[in-house]
């Protein structure tokens, strides 16, 4: 069954129906982003999420002392890099998981994921405002042929109840990955949420 993360939560009601629908992975952005949260209210809104519900934590070209320091706060499980950061710096977050995120705009871009060594790798359009997180698809068959294995890929960028059935299909990727897709003017929605779920684990909206 393909892994689940919803990524930019702020809101305790919305971890709860996170929880409630039992998402793999809950992303709380440090990262500059309308979604971001404080360190403090990060490890607050983790206290209401249980085991084995992973808790990630997003970062742009963040420094690796600060990384490890909210790792531990929060406590976080994964680290999600979603800027221009290097193999050294993954490899200083060991034993942490990592996800390192790509921007994909052509075959390139995807032929540069294998210049990590990385647990996951993160394929996601590119960002406009801020790194990550804008809403927008890209060309999902930009991914055929990759030599990354299919069970090291997280799938992001403009998944929504609508079209992660076919994005599914399509890639055949390990885990997806949703923030503005599950959204209404701007926060998180309860049913947007519930049909996302629904549409992954049983292909119904
Ligand atoms: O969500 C953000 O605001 C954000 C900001 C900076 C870096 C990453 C961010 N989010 C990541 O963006 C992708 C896709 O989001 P969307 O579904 O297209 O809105 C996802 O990996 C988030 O973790």
């Amino acid at each position: 069954m393909v892994r689940v993360k919803i990524c930019g939560l702020t809101k305790k009601e919305h971890i709860q129906v996170a929880v409630e629908e039992q998402v793999d992975y809950i992303g709380f952005v440090f990262a500059k982003s309308k979604r971001q949260v404080t360190v403090e209210q990060a490890k607050v809104l983790a206290q209401s999420i249980p085991e084995p519900i992973q808790k990630v934590g997003v970062f742009v070209n963040e420094t690796v002392e600060n990384m490890l320091h909210i790792a531990k706060e929060v406590p976080l499980d994964v680290i999600q890099l979603h800027g221009q950061e290097s193999q050294q710096v993954v490899e200083a977050l060991k034993p942490y998981t990592t996800i390192k995120a790509i921007s994909v705009r052509t075959k390139e871009d995807v032929q540069k994921a294998a210049q990590y060594n990385v647990d996951y790798y993160l394929f996601d359009a590119p960002g406009i405002e801020y790194e990550g997180g804008s809403g927008n698809t890209f060309d999902w068959t930009l991914l055929e042929n990759t030599k990354i294995n299919r069970q090291n890929i997280i799938l992001a960028g403009g998944l929504t109840p609508e079209n992660v059935g076919r994005a599914i299909e399509q890639v055949e990727p390990y885990g997806i990955d949703v923030s503005s897709g599950v959204e209404i003017d701007g926060q998180k929605d309860e049913m947007r949420m519930r049909a996302f779920m629904n549409q992954t684990r049983n292909g119904v909206v």
